[in-house]
C-alpha cells in the first residue's frame, strides 16, 4: 500500500497503490479521479489525451463530479462548479486503501452559489474494485436543494463492441430526439450520438466487451444513471476531445437528477458510484 503525491500534467494529485499492484489517481482539480488500473495493469477510466489542464476547466475523462447542478438544468455553470475548482486532500481517518478530498464553500464559490456547504470525496480502492463516494453536508443556516452526478468516464476497447446490459424496463428520457419512453432494448450499443437519463434500475449494470466485463453499481440515493456517448459528430466539435475519442469511451453516471435533494441545515447526503471488474 502507498500514498504518493505526483504532478499530473502540471496538476497536485494523488496516487493511491495497493500491494497488488492496483492503483489510482486523483487530481485535487475537482477532486477528479483520473486512473484507476487493475493488478494487470489495465486502465479503467478514459482520461482524453486532449483533456485541458488549465486549474479552471473541468478535465475531460476520468470521474468528474457535478454538483450542485446537472448538466444545464439550472443557472449555474454547466454540471455545476466543483469540478472547476481545487479541493484539499484531507487524512482518511487511518484507511490506507482510502483518499479523502474534500471542499468548503469560500468566497469564490458563494460569488457562484451563495450557500455554506462542506462537500467530501472519498475513492477506495480493492483490487477488483473502485468505489467513489461524494458526501454533501449543509454547514449553513438555510435549506438548499441540489443535483449531483459522478461522471465516470470508462474506458472501453472499441465501442463498437461494447454493450451496456441492465437497462431493459428502465424508463428513459432520450435528451438527443427529446423523447421518452420504456426502453426495451436488452443491451445498449453504441454508433452515433447517446445521451440518455435512466430512472436507476435497482440491480448493477454491466459493460461487457469481449475483453471482460465491468459491474456498475450505484448507492440508491442516486435515482438516476446517465449513459453519454458522443458519437463521430460530437466528438470532432468537442475541443478536448479527440476525433476519435468517442470510440473509446463510455459515461456511465451515477446521478440524482429529476429530484432534487433538499438538504436542511445541519443535514447530510451521499451517493456512490462502484465499479467491480468481475
Ligand atoms: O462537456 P461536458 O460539460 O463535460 O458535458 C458532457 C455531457 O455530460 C452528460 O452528462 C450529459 O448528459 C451530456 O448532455 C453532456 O454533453
Amino acid at each position: 500500500m502507498s500514498l504518493q503525491e505526483l504532478d499530473f500534467h502540471g496538476q497536485p494529485a494523488l496516487r493511491l497503490a495497493l500491494s497488488d499492484g492496483s492503483a489510482c489517481t486523483v487530481a485535487l482539480h475537482g477532486a477528479q479521479v483520473l486512473s484507476w488500473t487493475t493488478a494487470d495493469g489495465t486502465e479503467r477510466l478514459y482520461l482524453s489525451p486532449e483533456a485541458h489542464f488549465d486549474g479552471r476547466s473541468a478535465i475531460r475523462g476520468g470521474v468528474p463530479v457535478c454538483w450542485p447542478q446537472f448538466n444545464q438544468r439550472g443557472p449555474l455553470p454547466k454540471h455545476g462548479f466543483v469540478r472547476n475548482v481545487a479541493w484539499h486532500a484531507e487524512a482518511s481517518g487511518g484507511k490506507p486503501d482510502t483518499l479523502v478530498l474534500s471542499l468548503h464553500d469560500n468566497e469564490a464559490t458563494r460569488a457562484i452559489w451563495p450557500h455554506a456547504f462542506h462537500a467530501k470525496l472519498v475513492v477506495t480502492l480493492a483490487p477488483h474494485s473502485l468505489r467513489v463516494a461524494l458526501g454533501i453536508d449543509n454547514t449553513g443556516g438555510g435549506p438548499w436543494p441540489f443535483a449531483a452526478a459522478l461522471h465516470t468516464y470508462l474506458r472501453v476497447d472499441d465501442i463498437a463492441q461494447a454493450t451496456l446490459q441492465g437497462l431493459q424496463g428502465a424508463n428513459r428520457w432520450d435528451a438527443v430526439r427529446d423523447d421518452r419512453h420504456v426502453d426495451l432494448a436488452p443491451e445498449l450499443r453504441f454508433g452515433s450520438e447517446f445521451d440518455s437519463v435512466y430512472a436507476a434500475p435497482a440491480r448493477p449494470l454491466h459493460l461487457v466487451q469481449p475483453s471482460g466485463t465491468l459491474e456498475i453499481a450505484q448507492s440508491a440515493s442516486c435515482t438516476e444513471t446517465v449513459v453519454w456517448n458522443p458519437g463521430p459528430e460530437l466528438s470532432a466539435k468537442l475541443a478536448d476531445l479527440p476525433d476519435d475519442g468517442w470510440r473509446h469511451m463510455l459515461c456511465v453516471e451515477a446521478a440524482r437528477i429529476d429530484e432534487q435533494v433538499l438538504l436542511t441545515p445541519g443535514g447530510s447526503w451521499q451517493g456512490w458510484q462502484q465499479l467491480t471488474v468481475l
